[in-house]
């Protein structure tokens, strides 16, 4: 049986990451992103990942940042895996991490056909990555809920192959991530919004309904 991991992003409460971890989520995220309504400081997301029992990954979230706001997350969170979500180049993504796995964000227009946005081609440039976060366009470049065409790209690929390790993201939700699951057979999938309550809190039920939805995908594959 496949085992999609799970990441719950957008964390600011020491509830909610005790709750996703025993919930059963694999990667819980910090948004280091001052623009976000979800934010963080660095100190405040080591707090935070010092409530993670161990094997659940912490993940720190950038947009566009400097080496030294990388550095100082890392100091916080030294086991962290990184997710570039802004405009960086593969290079940039390279000497930022230092060594340590990150994942890049695609950001896939809204709309029928993905307006012509080419997985491949990205997965390609960014063949250095630990995993491509494949998400929607949206102002303010992510967390903005909404879901992108998943049935224009070419998931199954063999160019894409499966160490692309590619994680679907954009506006899942408990009620279509089994669908997304289904259709995409990601290697992860990744939510904010969808199980929230308000910007940054989360929803104990919602989270649980959704790691169960995903769950409830994994059961059917062989
Ligand atoms: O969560 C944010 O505020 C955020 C800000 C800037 C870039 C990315 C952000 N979150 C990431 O966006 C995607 C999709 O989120 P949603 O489920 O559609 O709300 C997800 O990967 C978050 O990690």
């Amino acid at each position: 049986m496949r085992r999609t991991r799970i990441k719950i992003c957008g964390l600011t409460r020491e509830a909610d990451v005790e709750h996703a971890a025993a919930a059963g989520a694999d990667a819980v995220g910090f948004v280091l992103y001052p623009a976000s309504p979800r934010a963080v400081t660095p100190a405040r997301a080591g707090q935070l990942a010092r409530r993670l029992p161990p094997f659940v990954t912490p993940v720190l979230l950038f947009v566009n940042a400097r080496a030294d706001e990388v550095d100082a997350g890392l100091q916080a969170v030294p086991n962290a895996v990184l997710q570039f979500h802004g405009d960086e180049t593969p290079r940039d993504c390279a000497a930022l991490a230092q060594g340590r796995p990150w994942l890049r964000a695609a950001r896939v227009p809204l709309g029928a056909g993905a307006g012509g946005f080419d997985l491949l081609e990205f997965a390609d440039r960014f063949a250095a990555a630990a995993g491509l976060v494949v998400d929607a366009h949206v102002p303010g470049y992510g967390g903005g809920g909404h879901a992108f065409d998943w049935n224009a790209l070419p998931w199954s690929h063999p160019r894409l192959g499966a160490a692309a390790r590619v994680v679907l993201s954009g506006g899942l939700t408990p009620a279509n991530v089994t669908d997304g699951v289904r259709r995409v057979r990601p290697w992860g999938v990744d939510v904010s919004s969808g199980v929230e309550a308000a910007k940054g809190i989360k929803d104990a039920a919602l989270v649980s309904a959704f790691i169960a939805a995903v769950r409830k995908a994994d059961a059917e594959s062989t």
